[in-house]
């Protein structure tokens, strides 16, 4: 294999998938693959079905067309969930949820897998290592409640990286938060792509945005859908992979 895409594995993929709420057709036959080390911007215009398409590839809807493969493993087999942060659209989440940022963080390390036990010195770690990278050490006794939107996004962030997930999964994740703090956000986001080897999706209406980072053209549309890639380590992907004369 000689195509820097095709050293890389599958981690989602999309195959004609379709779904519908009762009658109505949210959309119908969207195909895409992504890959390891891509960072993935998913486009539409309100009620294309973006966060539908999130939920399904995070198994909290089941498709009515189509499958969805989590690193090539058909979702209904798929138990490793670890693997993957979610981050679902922060209007969501309830202000008055009385928890501290430290319990939010803590109960990402409980991943659907798994029943609620003790913390480990290794969760602790982990969840120190997560607060640490997304700079919230110095909030983690406040309530969730009493942070501002791009903190909230921060802790949000930071619950979703505890297991240290290969891929991370954001609907709408700069809703409301004002342009500086985006920026921070997307910094952060290239340093967890760039230095972290993570796989991103993330889902947005701004178009203006999108085109800043991904460029003005999609790599492919499909229904109401376009999808936008950047990819890191093309050149690291040919050199390691190349062993030997052949591609492994
Ligand atoms: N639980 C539900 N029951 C019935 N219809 C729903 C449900 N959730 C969403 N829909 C409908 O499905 C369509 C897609 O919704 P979805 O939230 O996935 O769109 P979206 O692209 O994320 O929109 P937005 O940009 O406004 O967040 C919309 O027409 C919406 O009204």
């Amino acid at each position: 294999m000689s195509d820097n895409r095709a050293c890389h594995n599958q981690v989602v993929t999309l195959d004609q998938l379709g779904f519908k709420y009762e009658d109505q057709h949210v959309f119908q036959d969207v195909s895409f693959e992504i890959y390891e080390r891509d960072f993935v911007g998913v486009i539409g215009s309100n009620g294309a079905g973006k966060t539908t398409l999130m939920r399904l590839m995070v198994g909290l809807l089941k498709p009515t067309a189509g499958e969805v493969r989590l690193f090539n493993t058909p979702i209904q087999q798929f138990k490793a969930w670890e693997r993957i942060g979610y981050v679902p659209q922060k209007n969501n989440f309830n202000p008055l949820f009385p928890a501290t940022v430290m319990e939010v963080v803590e109960s990402g390390v409980y991943s659907r897998s798994k029943i609620f036990r003790r913390l480990s010195q290794a969760d602790r770690t982990k969840i120190q290592d997560a607060m640490k990278v997304m700079r919230i050490e110095n909030l983690a006794n406040k309530r969730i409640g009493q942070l501002s939107g791009g903190q909230q996004q921060r802790v949000f962030l930071a619950r979703a990286m505890v297991n240290k997930p290969e891929l991370l999964i954001l609907d709408e994740p700069t809703v409301g938060i004002d342009a500086e703090t985006q920026r921070d956000f997307f910094n952060l986001l290239q340093h967890l792509h760039e230095h972290h080897n993570m796989t991103i999706i993330m889902v947005s209406h701004d178009m203006e945005m999108v085109n800043a980072w991904f460029g003005s053209e999609p790599v492919h549309r499909s229904g109401k859908f376009s999808f936008y890639r950047k990819h890191s380590h093309e050149q690291v992907c040919q050199e390691e992979d190349f062993v030997h004369g052949v591609f492994v």
